[in-house]
Formats: C-alpha cells, structure tokens, sequence
C-alpha cells in the first residue's frame, strides 16, 4: 500500500511594503498596520503567505536616533504589533528592522523578527556586519558609534515552505552568509535582507549584490527597502525593492516612492537553475581549503 504523500507548498506569496518611516514612532506603527492591511487586502496574487518591512521601520535611519527608539525585545510595543498583525491577517510577517536595546549589556542592535501566522516570533537576527563606510564626495555612515553588532547567522524553518535565510541589508556585502544558509545542512531556498542602501551606493550595488547572491547560490533574493524621503534632510533610502530568482532575473521591481510589490516565489526553479548551470554541485572545497589560514595559499610556480 503507498502512503499517501503530503501535499506539496505552493509558491511562496510575499508583499514587499515599501514604506518611509518618519520622527513620530507612533505614526509609523499605524502606517505599518495599514500598509500591512492594504498587502494583504488588495494582493493581486491571491491569498498572500508572507509580507515583509524595510529596514528601520520604526525610526529614522540615523546614528544618533538609535538608542532614542530602542525598544526591547520582545516585550517592546513594536513586536507586539506584528505579532498581532502576523495573526490578524494570517501571514508570516519579516518585521524590516528596529532598534532593540539589549538590556543586559545595554547595547544596541539593528534587529530582525520574524513571526508565524500563529503571532509566535519564529527568527531574530542581529544585524553582524555594521555598516561603516566613507565614500569621499559620497556618504559617510557609521552605524558602529551606536550600534553592536550581532554574531551570528540566521536560517529558519518558514513553516511547509522550507528553510530561508536572513541578513539585514549590509550583511548582503558578505556572499558567506547565503552561501552557508543555501548549502547543507540548511538547504535554504531564499535569502531575505530587509534594506536601506543610499543614493551613493544604491545605484552602484543594490541591484549587482541581489543578482550575485541569487546567482551565486541559485536560489530567491528578497530585498525590502524604505521608500525615498523626497525632499527630505535625512538618510536618502534607495528604494527599488525587488526580488531575483535563481537565475539572477529581477521578477519585481519597485520604484522609488511608497508602494506594496507582490512576487510568487517557486521553488521548482531551484532544481531547474542547478541542473541548467550545475555550479550548486560542482564547487570544489578542496581547492578552497587551501586559502583558509596563514600561509597555506599554494601559489603557481608558472
Ligand atoms: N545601509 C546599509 O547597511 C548598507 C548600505 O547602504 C550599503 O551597503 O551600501
């Protein structure tokens, strides 16, 4: 007799809500509800599975205003929310970022939660590559006067769907973290970075390190930006949401402005990227070990 077999995942429905966040936290709370409201309500996709947030959703993207909006984690208003919402509409939700304060080393961190459809927080991830950068007649950010930075890599189990992996925004520059999430024993079939590039370095990397990471490791890349404060004194978010599929195609894209985007991510495209163009199983590891650790890079005598 066969056993019956479970049915299979249908492709992932997800919101990318591209929204700007402004000064008054409690405004943006209420934007967040409605914006998530509006995703799910209105999803040209049918029934959605996952909305996702930008980076600093709650805040302004700046060095000095961290520590004024940190909350904790997770008794602080912010996760309570999402929690609600990830209930009231049924999705999974990836709550962007927040600033949490750690209130037993009183650091701060630039946080990720994820909650289940059931409200419950499923993945935390501290962002673990702080974003300390000068470009000369560019943009100088140094988010390590602030913040601390997390250590560790995140991947978790989004229910039926599969495994995924998380990082936040400059955590994308590092290939090692999809890399690691894509491979065993992770198998991850996406990775998901919440995101604020500027107008310096947006133009010049958002849509390059998205296609990288899709291509590197023939899996999803998800990418959910702020949206850009025309006009505005502050933080110039890039916007350009989008998600690459395994080929490195960018299937959406949003512009610049406040905007919800919907993509169905299929995982059959997985196996079908890694048969077409088989770097997924022909890495070489043992080449590779030569460059970990001092003095073991074998350099060719020709
Ligand atoms: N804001 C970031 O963390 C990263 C960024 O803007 C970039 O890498 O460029």
């Amino acid at each position: 007799m066969s056993v019956p077999k479970a049915p299979l995942a249908h492709n992932l429905k997800i919101a990318l809500v591209q929204l700007k966040a402004g000064a008054d936290k409690t405004a943006n709370l209420a934007k967040v509800s409605s914006f998530i409201k509006n995703a799910v309500t209105q999803s040209t996709i049918g029934k959605l599975d996952l909305v996702m947030l930008p980076e600093c959703f709650n805040s302004p993207y700046a060095v000095d205003q961290f520590r004024n909006y940190a909350e904790l984690v997770p008794s602080g208003e912010t996760t309570h929310l999402l929690s609600l919402l990830a209930k009231e509409h049924e999705v999974y939700i990836i709550g962007g970022s927040i600033p949490e304060l750690d209130p037993s080393t009183d650091k701060i961190f630039n946080t990720s939660l994820t909650f289940s459809p059931q409200g419950e927080v499923i993945a935390k991830h501290r962002k673990a590559h702080l974003f300390d950068i000068n470009i000369p007649d560019g943009i100088t950010f140094q988010e390590s006067v602030t913040l601390s930075a997390g250590d560790k890599a995140t991947v978790f189990k989004l229910g039926e769907f599969g495994n995924v992996g998380l990082g936040i925004c400059y955590d994308i520059r590092f290939p090692e973290l999809a890399m690691v999430a894509s491979r065993n024993p992770w198998n991850s079939f996406a990775m998901f970075y919440p995101g604020a590039f500027n107008t310096t370095t947006g133009p010049l990397h958002w849509h390059l390190l998205a296609r990288s990471r899709a291509v590197d490791n023939e899996i999803f890349t998800v990418l959910c930006s702020p949206a850009r404060d025309v006009g505005g004194s502050g933080y110039q978010a890039y916007g350009h949401s989008l998600v690459a599929d395994p080929y490195g195609n960018i299937i959406v894209e949003a512009g610049e402005g406040e905007e919800i985007v919907y993509a169905e991510l299929d995982k059959s495209l997985l196996p079908k990227a890694r048969e077409a163009i088989p770097v997924h199983y022909q890495r070489r590891f043992e080449i590779y070990d030569d460059f970990v650790g001092e003095g073991k890079v074998k350099v060719s005598d020709k």
